[in-house]
């Protein structure tokens, strides 16, 4: 099931996964595979070596476990720095075309290792181990695109899925401690652009939508799609664009519902909505058309809270362990009839303006953050920002 109707989403879904060469830049889009220990990453990754859809991926596993099914063969490329195999990876090169790459550094050096060795790829998965915080990983990559040279200006992030198991995703979320507050589980819903709900096949139907009610409460934005044995089309988690800062994904925003909007007691309208669960929660305002000052003030704001973990009016909440923003997403329309989108992960952020043909793009502004003590305060130094 999607959630698509009913939720407001900075992401859209495409019937086919665009021409890989159809972004405006060359750089090839990784995906970070994040998910519960046990929900089915794998297998879904698995699926993806093995079906014949016509596109090179790269596929980077934390091991390659039973792979005695896939019929493949190993290559080893060697650093030539270190031409011993101690730095070696071991690569399966897949009868599709993928290559599956098994590797105990995660970084980008291991992937740029790889590009220069077999060309460039489609596509880049990145399976996290299923007790990964995928922020830090997302932050890299993102971070990467912006400083790196040379092959890893060629990789970009292209967006964050989460594999959650129907049959226990409710338990293992509800029981999620950590010391700050926030466990993995909570995280990796927090972090994600989409979400896999799997193995609907084990368990019932209001088990299902009990489950992505609470999905739902910790992470408003991402569609969540219900699969068995990660069968899902390619065009729902590749290509999404989640972290740029173009006009693709946005245009599905304009289906949002605001039903359940809050005015505030001025009788502005500063529609909000906000969920809690087990410490994480999430905010999201719909924004009215701003000025180019109310545009800076906006964005000192999100540095403010972003940075400083703290509202900027409010000097007493130093809040450092109350307020934490791990992922937030945004558009922002402009008087003068500009657009912004807004996209950040842990820390960092970027806001962009939209070139080029904003049309079907909704001409009311959004803003969602998902993270930890996103309570009325902060709800409501928004709306004295902006009313
Ligand atoms: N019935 C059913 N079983 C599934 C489904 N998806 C995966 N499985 C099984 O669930 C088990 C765990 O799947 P994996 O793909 O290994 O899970 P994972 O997320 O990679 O696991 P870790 O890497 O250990 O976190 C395997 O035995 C799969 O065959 C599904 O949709 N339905």
């Amino acid at each position: 099931m999607d959630f698509d109707d009913d939720i407001p989403t900075l992401i859209e879904h495409e019937d086919q996964v665009p021409a890989p060469d159809s972004a405006s830049t060359n750089r090839v889009p990784c995906t970070i595979i994040s998910g519960f220990l046990g929900a089915g990453k794998s297998t879904l990754l698995r699926r993806i070596l093995t079906e014949r859809h016509g596109y090179r991926i790269a596929v980077i596993m934390n091991e390659f476990g039973d792979t005695s099914s896939i019929e493949a063969k190993t290559i080893n490329i060697s650093s030539e720095d270190d031409p011993t195999a101690e730095n070696s990876q071991e690569v399966l090169e897949l009868a599709n075309g993928c290559l599956c790459c098994s590797i105990k550094d995660a970084g980008v050096a291991a992937i740029e290792k790889l590009m220069q060795r077999k060309g460039a790829f489609d596509h880049i998965l990145l399976e996290t181990t299923g007790l990964a915080d995928p922020g830090p990983i997302a932050s890299m990559f993102w971070l990467n695109e912006e400083y790196a040279a040379g092959l890893g200006r060629q990789i970009s992030l292209d967006g964050v899925v989460c594999v959650v198991d129907a049959v226990f995703g409710q338990k293992q979320m509800e029981e999620d401690h950590s010391v700050d507050g926030i466990g993995e589980s909570l995280r990796q819903i927090a972090c994600s652009d989409v979400i896999l709900l799997n193995k609907v096949d084990l368990t019932s139907e209001e088990q299902l939508r009990s489950t992505e009610e609470l999905i739902q409460r910790v992470n408003p934005s991402a569609p969540i799609h219900r699969t068995i044995r990660g069968q899902i089309d390619l065009a729902h988690i590749m290509n999404i664009n989640a972290y740029a800062g173009g006009i693709k994904g946005l245009r599905s925003a304009e289906h949002q519902h605001d039903d359940n909007d809050n005015h505030d007691h001025a009788g502005h309208t500063v529609p909000a909505k906000h969920y809690e669960l087990r410490g994480i929660s999430s905010l999201q305002v719909t924004l009215p058309t701003l000025s180019r000052h109310r545009l800076q003030e906006l964005d000192e704001w999100i540095r403010t809270v972003l940075w400083e973990n703290r509202i900027p009016d409010n000097d007493h909440q130093t809040g450092l362990s109350e307020l934490k923003v791990l992922r937030c997403k945004g558009l922002f329309v402009m008087e003068s009839g500009e657009q912004y989108v807004l996209q950040g992960v842990q820390s960092m952020y970027d806001l962009s303006l939209i070139e080029g043909d904003v049309t079907g793009i909704p001409d009311s502004g959004k803003l969602v953050l998902i993270g930890k003590g996103l309570d009325d305060s902060v709800r409501q130094s928004l709306e004295r920002l902006l009313v």
